[in-house]
């Protein structure tokens, strides 16, 4: 099997993204071209993905967004009101997440992916606050496929920071950014192709 780790390039300095109420940087190549579209189509065939449901104006409602939950077996966490089971992590995932763990010098026992097959699908504003994760854990989003706009709004003053995720990209999410801001993923009508994000979250321990 190829070895990502080595034909991945080093990323160079970040760009510091939000100045106050935590903080985000941002890594433009943190894989080149060619090891994000492997990447891009190992993770698309390999994994179970399935319907997101969320809530929207009161109903549950079945979202055309692909997600897949991977992480350790004692990773569970309760969606809606069911306890749901990680997938097992593949050869890929965990080249990327020991990658990760180098360059934040953080560790992460979970990942949720997430496909957009076009610019039609998005996700709306939210902070990544589950009570399951660990809040002193920065979350680390990569980035493979089609260039997507994400936007930053602070819960109280509402002021907005919006930046492109590239292909290959690395945003991290230090604490305690998701107290004090929400994001999204915004709908485009000029993107035709896919993209599929993927968090790193830690959940903490139940013992
Ligand atoms: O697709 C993205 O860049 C954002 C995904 C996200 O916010 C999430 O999975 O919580
Ligand atoms: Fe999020």
């Amino acid at each position: 099997m190829q070895n990502l780790l080595f034909q991945t390039q080093s990323p160079s300095e970040p760009i510091v993204i939000l100045a106050k109420d935590g903080r985000a940087e941002y890594f433009n190549h943190f894989y080149d071209a060619d090891t994000s579209d492997h990447l891009f189509e190992k993770l698309l065939s390999s994994l179970s993905w399935e319907s997101d449901r969320i809530q929207m104006f009161g109903k549950l409602v079945t979202t055309s967004r692909k997600v897949a939950w991977v992480g350790d077996p004692d990773c569970s966490y309760t969606y809606s009101g069911v306890p749901k089971q990680p997938q097992n992590w593949t050869d890929e995932l965990l080249q990327i997440k020991q990658k990760l763990e180098q360059v934040t010098g953080h560790t992460y026992n979970s990942c949720l992916l997430n496909l957009y097959h076009t610019g039609q699908e998005g996700m709306g504003w939210h902070s990544d606050d589950e009570k399951e994760l660990d809040n002193s854990n920065p979350i680390a989003s990569i980035s493979l496929g089609a260039r997507r706009k994400f936007a930053f709004r602070h819960k109280q003053d509402k002021t907005t920071n919006a930046l492109f995720l590239e292909n290959g990209s690395l945003l991290i999410m230090h604490p305690p950014i998701q107290e004090y801001w929400h994001h999204s993923l915004l709908k485009t009508k000029t993107v035709m192709s896919p993209r599929i994000n993927l968090t790193f979250r830690k959940i903490l321990s139940k013992i």
